[in-house]
């Protein structure tokens, strides 16, 4: 049902929890001025926490061995002085990060979202959706309680140790060297702690974004679960993983609690065996009553600064996963820039077809795509290299098996401009993934396609999305007005209201008149449900609502009945005078609208001609069109073993 998750394998690699953190820079850099305020401030505050045993100190050793009310008021509004300045320190402290922090997370997940929209088809094929939500929500939330506890709390707890520890050691350095027993064990245990949590934060993260993809499958899917009665195998699968991800939460609480007991234990006894000491010296007259309280004042102060690394680290280490999780999308080579070819993308061929080193880049500095639609021809759409053709296209999915041949092995076809071609073959030869490749969804691995002469892998990406429009047989609307559909195909240059309407008769969409409130009304997931007919219609509209120069319709009219399907198609032949179109067909009715058709059969084009000419040249075409329909698989044709081999 879903997208395999990403690969676990990170989890497993031994990785740096420091080096995973810096990579945050670009993002901490515009606040670490408020970041840096806010460490200062908070070791002030704990500063003034640090005072008090001071005070205490004075207040034993003096006015109250003095017997002396006023100096002990005295003392004691100072230790209240000190308490509320500390308590208003660290309220300020959290103000001053706690805007821009939201910034920051807000910036990365736009920055998350951006890099969604530019990576590749094939990261999406391979990627479920769960664990790109829940890295763009939980890990991101994760990261922002990083910046703002941890990242400040390490620094300002351990300012705080040290700063106690030069008020121990001027108070009693053997009493120190008793507290500091229990460091060497702590430091033993922390990093052992440190490398298991590290696991097991990165594997509950992962199984908190596969159980967020079986709630989303759940909730798209619910017709067919509800359809099929799965509803019960479905909880059961819901509750499996759910149960997987609190073992491994509890496993996380265990590890935890261990280093609590033993971070909370240990300077306990420490303190106890200083107490004792203290005590035994204070009796010997070799310490003053006053220095072993504030001894261990200071002591009981730094016990929460001490306490508080161990979950500090924990939430470090998280932080340090989410990091991970964060940029390994972000790290994805093949995005597609805003103008040019794919990041990483080696076109295969370049040289235009006409040997002229400018014809390749030609249609980029042309007209919009609109001017075709004045009827006009295009000024070099017509020679030899014009319409859209395609040279030895061969492709593979990067997914398929190693052994498995590649799909496509050489596709050749050339479309004249203005033509409209049919492609005609048996289920799963290929076809909606040639019609890919055109507007480079996916990148062909061999061979070339060329617009009007122009190599699609040098096209800029926006100026090929341009050229070409795309409606495919699943069509999908988004959660937005029947209008911001439609328009949503008109590119950059938009689309006015004749527009929309014009398109929206092709289309055959009248029933949009009668919606509750017209083109206005909401449509898509949030919005009203529509027909599969009507989906796929509106989405018909959409494709050619911007004149595009290049059509392709992937099987455009399977969800229309014959009447409306001849409706659609009167109109569409107007359009399709005016632009070249590849227009995959499973029905004679669809072939109808080409001008020619194109056979793809074991991953090759071959035969091309009108629709009588192959009937009478081509077995396995006049098999396709027999209405036989499925059974295609078993017909003649180098479909059946290239499926066989698809499927090793
Ligand atoms: N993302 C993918 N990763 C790996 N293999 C894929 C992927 N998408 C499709 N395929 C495989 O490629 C083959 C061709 O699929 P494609 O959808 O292009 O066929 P088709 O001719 O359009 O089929 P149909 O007529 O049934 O729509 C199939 O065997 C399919 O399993």
């Amino acid at each position: 049902m879903s997208a395999a998750a990403p690969d676990p394998a990170p989890a497993a690699r031994p990785r740096s929890s420091l080096r995973s953190l810096l990579r945050l820079w670009p993002y901490v850099r515009p606040v670490r001025g408020r970041l840096a305020a806010s460490a200062v401030i908070g070791v002030v505050a704990s500063s003034m926490g640090l005072l008090i045993p001071l005070v205490l100190k004075w207040l034993v050793d003096g006015p109250v061995g003095d017997r002396d009310p006023s100096g002990v008021w005295l003392g004691g509004g100072l230790v209240l002085l000190l308490g509320l300045a500390e308590a208003g320190l660290f309220g300020l402290r959290r103000w001053l990060v706690a805007r821009p922090l939201a910034g920051v997370e807000a910036a990365m997940r736009a920055d998350l979202y951006r890099r969604l929209q530019r990576l590749p088809v094939s990261f999406h094929d391979r990627w479920a959706s769960g664990q790109l939500l829940s890295r763009a929500t939980t890990d991101l939330m994760i990261l922002r309680m990083f910046l703002a506890f941890p990242l400040v709390f390490l620094f300002v707890n351990g300012t705080t140790i040290l700063l106690g520890l030069g008020i121990l050691l001027a108070q009693s350095p053997l009493l120190t060297l008793v507290l500091l027993g229990p460091a060497v064990p702590l430091m033993i245990l922390s990093s052992r702690f440190e490398s298991q949590y590290a696991l097991a934060a990165r594997r509950a993260q992962d199984q908190a974004g596969d159980l967020a993809t079986l709630v989303e499958e759940s909730v798209l899917g619910i017709r067919i679960i509800k359809a099929f009665g799965r509803h019960r195998s479905q909880s059961q699968a819901f509750h499996g993983r759910a149960r997987e991800l609190r073992r491994t939460e509890l496993h996380k609480a265990r590890l935890l609690a261990d280093l609590w007991a033993v971070i909370m234990t240990l300077p306990e006894v420490a303190i106890g065996a200083a107490l004792v000491i203290g005590v035994l010296q204070v009796s010997d007259g070799k310490l003053s009553a006053g220095t072993l309280v504030a001894f261990l004042s200071t002591a009981l102060a730094l016990r929460w600064p001490v306490d508080s690394i161990g979950f500090l680290l924990a939430m470090s280490n998280e932080a340090a996963t989410a990091a991970d999780r964060y940029f390994e999308p972000m790290d994805t080579p093949g995005a597609e820039p805003s103008g040019g070819a794919p990041e990483d993308a080696v076109p295969p061929a370049t040289a235009p077809l006409d040997g002229d080193p400018g014809a390749g880049l030609r249609p980029a500095t042309r007209p919009p795509a609109n001017t075709a639609a004045t009827g006009s021809a295009p000024a070099d759409g017509a020679g030899a290299g014009g319409g859209l053709r395609m040279e030895g296209v061969g492709f593979r999915y990067p997914d398929a098996p190693g052994d498995s041949p590649p799909l496509l092995t050489g596709v050749d076809l050339h479309i004249r401009a203005g033509e409209t071609m049919a492609l005609v073959g048996a289920t799963g030869s290929g076809k909606t993934t040639l019609t890919a490749l055109v507007p480079r969804l996916h990148v062909p691995t061999s061979g070339r396609i060329t617009l009007d002469g122009a190599d699609t892998a040098l096209l800029p990406v926006a100026r090929l999305r341009e050229l070409v429009a795309v409606a495919f047989e699943e069509p999908t609307l988004f959660s937005a007005s029947v209008r911001e559909n439609v328009a949503m195909g008109a590119g950059p240059g938009g689309a006015d209201e004749a527009d929309v309407l014009r398109a929206l008769e092709v289309a055959q969409c009248g029933f949009v008149h009668a919606l509750p409130e017209g083109l206005e009304t909401q449509v898509g997931e949030q919005g009203l449900s529509l027909s599969g007919g009507q989906r796929q219609r509106l989405a018909l509209a959409r494709a050619v609502v911007g004149r595009p120069r290049f059509l392709i319709l992937d099987d455009p009219l399977s969800a229309l009945d014959v009447h409306t399907e001849a409706l659609v198609e009167a109109a569409l032949r107007e359009v399709l005078r005016e632009t070249t179109a590849l227009v995959v067909a499973h029905r004679p009715s669809t072939v109808q609208l080409a001008d020619r058709v194109a056979l793809l059969s074991g991953g090759r084009i071959t035969a091309v001609g009108t629709h009588p000419e192959l009937l009478r040249s081509s077995a396995e075409y006049r098999h396709l069109m027999s209405g036989l329909g499925p059974g295609a698989d078993d017909g003649p044709g180098a479909t059946a073993p290239l499926e066989r081999s698809q499927a090793r």
